[in-house]
């Protein structure tokens, strides 16, 4: 088993061998927060590994004399969950995600392994790994749900007070294959097959969703789905364009598609938006941003606490995503876990 030693500021390195016997080392393990900061480099074009180095000098003078602060860059797509599994292993005080709502996303998912929450090597005293976040990529909309200023100093402050609430997290579970879980918002047709475009046009920054959105109007069909809330019974909605389940309010650079979801509230609010064309989508732009589209033609709104969704003729083309990253096709099941991660608010 692998123990902290002392580092004041390192890289996390699984393969790490520990000093047991320096004896300085040994007393601040036990008393020094050990912080791992994830860091996509490649967040927001490359702009998140530049602020991050800017904010590192004030983070050591900040944090550095009550934590350990270790770096962890990711190296591709998912390393960050395999980071963050292996530091949850180790029973380090917080892992934070240092990027966008995709990195985000892959940190949540490091905090469970096969369909159950990771823990740490050392159960004994109850300890849990928390999450955090400094948001620094293209979106960052998870951040605006908690009323977060995109203000990196904020987020140290909020490290360094180390605060905890749990927070809900949203499990997707399909026909087979591991369970994937979210913490934003997971959606359904256009708006998904809109934030697969989207990630080939980052370098325009929020633009990126509208651009992806248009595009994803080309070719687009709405769809008949049939939806099951709570094991209730099967509901038929008849040419959906988007189904989104909000564990939080934004997504798509700012759009307040769930505007009554929250990450506390132990259930989900699903919005479907039906019979769409794309003309309404220019028209009702302004209305999805600021939150006021529920009240539109064609738009409504449930709460559950879980929810299946299927085509009523399958096609198999039918785009998921959670928040913001693609995850295949329809079926799926979307369940809520009520405050199974601590968040550093
Ligand atoms: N080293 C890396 N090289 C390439 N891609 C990476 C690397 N590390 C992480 N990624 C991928 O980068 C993607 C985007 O990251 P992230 O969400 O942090 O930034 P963003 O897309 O700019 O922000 P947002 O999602 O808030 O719009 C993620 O899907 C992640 O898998």
């Amino acid at each position: 088993m692998l123990v902290r030693q002392q580092r004041s500021e390192q890289s996390w390195a699984p393969a790490l061998t520990v000093d047991r016997t320096n004896p300085v080392g040994a007393a601040a393990a036990f008393c020094r927060r050990d912080l791992v900061f994830v860091v996509n480099p490649r967040g927001a074009n490359g702009s998140t590994v530049k602020e991050w180095k800017k904010l590192l000098p004030y983070l050591r003078s900040r944090l550095g004399t009550e934590c350990n602060i270790c770096e962890s860059m990711t190296s591709g797509p998912c390393h960050a969950i395999d980071i963050t599994r292996e530091a949850i292993r180790e029973g380090v005080d917080a892992v934070i995600a240092v990027g966008g709502d995709g990195t985000l996303h892959e940190v949540v998912n490091g905090f469970f392994w096969g369909g159950k929450p990771v823990s740490s090597h050392d159960l004994k005293d109850g300890h849990t790994t928390a999450l955090g976040l400094i948001p620094l990529g293209t979106g960052s909309d998870f951040a605006r749900t908690l009323g977060w200023k995109n203000d990196p100093h904020d987020a140290v402050e909020r490290i360094a007070k180390g605060l905890r609430s749990p927070v809900d997290i949203g499990v997707i579970s399909g026909q087979s294959g591991e369970p994937h879980y979210f913490i934003n918002v997971a959606d359904v047709h256009l708006s998904a097959k809109a934030g697969y475009y989207a990630s080939r046009y980052k370098k325009f920054g929020n633009l990126c969703y509208v651009i992806g959105a248009l595009q994803a109007f080309s070719g687009h069909h709405n769809q008949d789905f049939k939806i099951k809330i709570d094991d209730g019974d099967w509901e038929a909605y008849s040419q959906v364009t988007a189904l989104c389940v909000g564990n939080a309010k934004f997504f798509g650079g700012g759009m307040k598609i769930t505007p009554n979801a929250h990450p506390s509230s132990r259930d989900f609010e699903v919005v479907i938006l039906q019979d769409f064309k794309w003309y309404d989508f220019i028209l009702k732009l302004h209305k999805l941003y600021n939150g006021t589209h529920l009240s539109v033609t064609n738009v409504s709104s449930r709460r559950a606490r879980s929810i299946e969704v299927e085509e009523i003729t399958s096609s198999g083309r039918i785009y998921v995503q959670s928040d913001g990253e693609h995850l295949g096709f329809l079926p799926r099941k979307f369940t809520i876990l009520p405050g199974a991660v601590e968040m550093i608010c």
